[in-house]
């Protein structure tokens, strides 16, 4: 059976500080993609919300108009910031998320766009479960406050490579996201996200190990920095799992940039260990992934 992933590839994860001022923000994305494009990752993934700080106070400032594709460039200086430094690191750029607007609906989303190494969109995804939550004491959050939540599974194909499921954040929560995407094909899942201080440490990494182990393919959780003068303190800890649920690479709290080289026989020498991909018994519950998944709005 042809490998998920035709070669190897060359992973950077972007552990970006991002502050008040959208211009700096661009501009350290474009220094720090070019970096790791310079140590030859050929993928490079940057953090949720990485044009602004991170909170519902920030999504109506810092939002961008990105349709109908390609914007104008003053209506929506993030997604052109991505397509051409995308084209000048030759590299595919997941561009973590920004706050989108679209104006026919007033809606806000929380955004997720992908590039080519031609600097052409070829994925977006808008962030499905919304960040609610209220744990006494220690976080309320309500993204719902301000934004509407995507209504796709979002797989996108890289033709030399192979398929990446891509969700955000508070997505990886929901399992059934990631075992549709691995079953569909993907080698990687992939998550920009901001876990917090609460929520970190119980659950970052090891929702992070959860979806390799389940699905026997590599994850990659890509955080903000964390900066203690913002409202809210990220957890960091941007991370690359393996498809047997160990942690390859790791950052801490501060700003860094992580790298990973994937290979197809890692997948296949898992799932030859422990064939849970040819043990399922799809005869006793039905295959989600061949029902009725909305991969398209
Ligand atoms: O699930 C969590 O604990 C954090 C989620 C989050 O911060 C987000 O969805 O942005």
């Amino acid at each position: 059976m042809a490998s998920l992933l035709k070669q190897p590839l060359k992973l950077a994860l972007v552990q970006l500080a991002a502050g008040a001022d959208k211009a700096a923000n661009l501009s350290q994305v474009r220094s720090k993609v070019l970096e790791a494009a310079k140590a030859g990752a050929k993928l490079i993934v940057l953090p949720e919300c990485f044009n602004s700080p991170y909170g519902c106070q920030y999504f109506p400032k810092y939002a961008e108009t990105i349709l109908p594709t390609p914007p104008p460039k003053d209506q929506a200086p993030s997604w052109h910031t991505l397509s051409s430094v995308a084209m000048e690191a030759k590299a595919y750029l997941i561009g973590g998320s920004i706050p989108e607007f679209v104006p026919d609906t007033k809606k806000y989303y929380n955004t997720s766009l992908v590039f080519s190494p031609a600097g052409n969109l070829i994925a977006a995804h808008r962030k499905t479960h919304l960040f609610d939550i209220d744990i006494p004491g220690k976080i309320k959050f309500k993204e719902s406050d301000v934004l509407s939540p995507g209504n796709k599974v979002t797989i996108f194909d890289m033709p030399e490579y192979g398929q990446i499921g891509l969700a955000i954040c508070y997505d990886v929560r929901f399992p059934e996201v990631a075992t549709i995407a691995a079953r569909k094909g993907a080698f990687l899942l992939v998550y920009p996200g901001a876990f917090n201080t609460t929520t970190g440490p119980m659950h970052w990494s090891l929702q992070g190990r959860a979806r390799a182990m389940d699905n026997q393919v590599y994850v990659a959780l890509c955080s903000p920095a964390r900066d203690m003068d913002a409202s809210y303190h990220a957890w960091g800890h941007t991370m690359l799992v393996s498809p047997n649920a160990e942690v390859i690479a790791e950052a801490d709290e501060k700003e860094a940039i992580i790298y990973g080289e994937l290979e197809g026989a890692k997948i296949e020498e898992t799932r030859k260990g422990i064939p849970l991909n040819t043990q399922r018994r799809f005869d006793v519950y039905p295959d989600v992934s061949v029902g009725t998944v909305r991969f398209e709005e």
